[in-house]
């Protein structure tokens, strides 16, 4: 593995990757990748989670897209240095922020949207200039396979490698030294990540998971919230990092949301949810079996129904449910829906503000004060208001988490800044000593008060502004000279 990273690294040193032209020639590249291949994907990302090739073009393969296209369009703007405001001392100056890349990063993937949770933050990668090593979740082995035989095909085999494999293989590439890291996957293994970063002073960005509350309001359109809850709370069999996890409300609003959301489950997936092309599997016997002991003890008011031989687990409405009982203490990540009751809005504050930070948050209200109100005294690593997950989808919005649920954000412009050093430069002349001297020692009470003037003030460009500082300074060069 050491061999290999230092190949990644020598071939990084000799700057290959940096030309603008070179970057989005390999997302261009990457672009084609998944156009030419795109049935081989959707078959793998199919087969991996019991997915319709449909959903599996909308789930991962849109948003895939849709990134390299944003990265092809702003990536000249992104990468390009960026003027910076100067100071009356510095205003002879050329100062800007340069992005620069960091080096050599390592990726790891999940396995619950196998494709875009590794892919997407390469994308980011190659836009900033890096070399990357992609380490897909070894669970979702179809997508993690047709990925190696994939990228070398299509992209710069010395400068972005991936490697196979499961926690013997992750050890071992995680006691390399990389510039970043960002990992996609559970708390405990993010802990793991952060620590063997830690050995090489390494920064991460770390994409976790938690328990994301959803809160529904009485003033709200029942019929409306049901329909989206139901949306992103049984896509990929409640699989996702971000699905609502539960639902608070007021105790007397419990049945009606159990009604529609039943009602809604037979509009998208039928009578035989078994028989729906839409309704995907639990991605193995371990998990399969942690979510159906999360029933026990439960009051079961919809589904329940479990199938071991196909891990099969319905769609599912816990009412009634003790906040301190097993499904309310760690992220479900199964297709079951427990509801709370809490009195009202204070309620639901204070019962997220009492756990940890999660990683999304929704609110359903007519009431936008409402609304504002919960974002204002909570927080959580994003927001969607009147809806779920799709604040996923707009890549203008930083997505990732805080607190437990992690740290460091991607998508867009913010995957661009995650693999970039933002580096400051200041470019001077070598003439002009004599302002200098304001800074030489030995020091005195009138250089510090001409300090003080030249620095609390920010210059800010116009000419007239500009003729009248560079006076100034000539006069303060003369008066701090001739004292
Ligand atoms: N924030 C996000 O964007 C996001 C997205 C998807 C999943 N998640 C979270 O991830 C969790 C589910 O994913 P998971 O953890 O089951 O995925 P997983 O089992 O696929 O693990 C993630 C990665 O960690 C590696 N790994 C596993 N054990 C390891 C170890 N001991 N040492 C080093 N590496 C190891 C795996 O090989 C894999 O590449 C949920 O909590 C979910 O909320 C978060
Ligand atoms: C709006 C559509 C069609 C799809 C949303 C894509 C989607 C399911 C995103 C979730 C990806 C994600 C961060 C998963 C985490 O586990």
């Amino acid at each position: 593995m050491e061999r290999q990273v230092q190949r990644l690294r020598q071939t990084f040193r000799s700057g290959r990757s940096r030309p603008l032209r070179f970057r989005l020639q390999q997302l261009e590249a990457l672009r084609r990748m998944v156009q030419e291949r795109e049935k081989d994907i959707l078959a793998a990302i199919a087969a991996d989670l019991s997915k319709s090739e449909l959903n599996a073009y909308s789930h991962e393969v849109i948003t895939i897209l849709g990134e390299i296209d944003f990265m092809l369009g702003n990536l000249p703007e992104l990468a390009s240095a960026r003027p910076a405001k100067k100071n009356l001392l510095t205003m002879m100056d050329e100062a800007y922020v340069q992005p620069e890349p960091l080096g050599v990063v390592l990726i790891i993937g999940a396995w619950n949207y196998p494709f875009v949770l590794t892919l997407q933050p390469l994308v980011g990668a190659i836009a900033a200039g890096n070399a990357a090593i992609v380490k897909p979740s070894e669970l979702s082995e179809n997508t993690a396979k047709i990925l190696a035989e994939l990228l070398p095909q299509y992209l710069d085999q010395d400068l972005y490698m991936i490697v196979n494999g499961g926690v013997e293989e992750t050890t071992e590439l995680l006691r390399q030294r990389f510039d970043h890291i960002l990992y996609t996957g559970n708390t405990a293994v993010g802990k793991i990540v952060m620590e063997a970063a830690a050995k090489h002073l390494t920064p991460v960005t770390l994409e976790l998971g938690g328990k994301s509350p959803c809160y529904i309001d009485r003033d709200c359109d029942l019929d409306v919230a049901c329909r989206r809850i139901t949306w992103g709370k049984y896509m990929n069999c409640g699989q996702t990092c971000i699905a609502p996890d539960y639902i608070l409300c007021e105790a007397s609003l419990q049945d009606q949301i159990v009604q529609k959301i039943k009602d809604t489950v037979k509009d998208f997936y039928g009578e035989n949810v078994k028989a729906s092309p839409d309704y995907e599997r639990i991605i193995n016997l371990r998990h399969f079996k942690r979510i159906k002991s999360l029933l026990e003890g439960q009051k079961i008011a919809f589904g329940g129904e479990t199938d071991e031989a196909t891990r099969y687990i319905a769609p599912t409405i816990l009412t009634d449910v003790d906040p301190n009982s097993k499904v309310m203490q760690e992220e479900i990540f199964g297709p079951i829906l427990p509801i709370v009751s809490v009195k009202n809005v204070e309620e639901a504050i204070n019962f997220i503000n009492d756990r940890e930070k999660p990683l999304a948050l929704y609110i359903f209200s007519h009431n936008n004060k409402l609304i504002k109100r919960v974002i204002d005294e909570t927080s959580s690593g994003g927001v969607t208001g009147n809806d779920v997950i799709m604040h996923f989808t707009v890549n203008s919005l930083p997505f990732g988490g805080v607190g437990a649920s992690g740290m460091g954000a991607y998508h867009g412009k913010y995957s661009f800044d995650t693999f970039s050093h933002q580096r400051p430069c200041l470019l001077k002349g070598l003439k002009g000593e004599s302002v200098n001297k304001l800074r030489y020692p030995p020091n005195s009470e009138s250089k510090v008060s001409w300090s003080k003037f030249f620095l609390l003030k920010q210059f800010n460009k116009g000419r007239l502004q500009l003729l009248l500082l560079v006076c100034l300074v000539a006069v303060a060069a003369v008066i701090v000279k001739v004292s």
